[in-house]
């Protein structure tokens, strides 16, 4: 369990995936989830999080809503597109939808409020794994629908930075590999840097 590791070793083995099953997280566990999300950096304390948790009965009409919002911003999308979706959507364990309440008239830049959720969205992440569950982070054109948006609880001028597939692991997912920090880091010293990263 992840229980026995320690908390560098919880971060530094997760890894997104949508091979999700029963159970989700449930009741104060998933609070308790969502609470690690609220302790995201937040420049002037817009609190801009919000979580809306679709699950049970209820994913097979949020799917039906997110097909529709498909067809309004890609309206080329083929059939088996949408079908596919649909069923992605109404089959996962739980879907969290990643709301930003934005305030643009606000002293702190709009970017700074969705970084302050994108972080939540992170913490989030990481506290399932470290509990035992999985997640994966999508977005589309969809996420851009104000019908759906309206039917998440996010009016104007809320957006939406996407959804959380949320449930346990199917399996244990293949060490994917991972760039190596070197290539990623520099220290300064007072001379011109370059990073590995962006060489070639
Ligand atoms: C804002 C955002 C949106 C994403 N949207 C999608 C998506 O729609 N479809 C997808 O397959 N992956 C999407 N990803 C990538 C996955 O969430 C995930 O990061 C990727 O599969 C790599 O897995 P890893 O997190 O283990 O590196 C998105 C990531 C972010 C940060």
């Amino acid at each position: 369990m992840a229980h026995h590791h320690s908390p560098l070793d919880v971060l530094l083995s997760r890894a997104s995936t949508d091979h999700l099953v029963e159970p989700p997280p449930k009741g104060d566990e998933l609070r308790t989830i969502l609470s690690a999300g609220l302790r995201a950096p937040d420049h002037g304390k817009m609190r801009p999080w919000r979580y809306t948790v679709v699950k049970g009965k209820h994913r097979e009409a949020f799917a039906d809503l997110v097909v529709e919002a498909m067809g309004r911003q890609e309206p080329d999308a083929p059939e088996g597109k949408k079908t596919k979706r649909h069923h992605r959507f109404a089959n996962m364990p739980m879907i969290i939808a990643l709301g930003m309440h934005l305030q643009p008239e606000g002293k702190i830049p709009v970017i700074e409020q969705e970084m302050a959720v994108a972080a939540g969205a992170m913490n989030v992440l990481n506290a399932l794994h470290a509990a035992g569950f999985g997640g994966m982070w999508v977005t589309g054109p969809f996420c851009e629908d104000r019908v759906l948006l309206e039917s998440l609880g996010l009016p104007e001028p809320h957006r939406l930075a996407g959804f959380l597939f949320v449930g346990t692991p199917a399996k244990h997912s293949d060490e994917r590999k991972r760039p190596e920090i070197d290539d990623y880091m520099a220290v300064w010293k007072g001379d011109a840097i370059t990073f590995a990263a962006d060489a070639g």
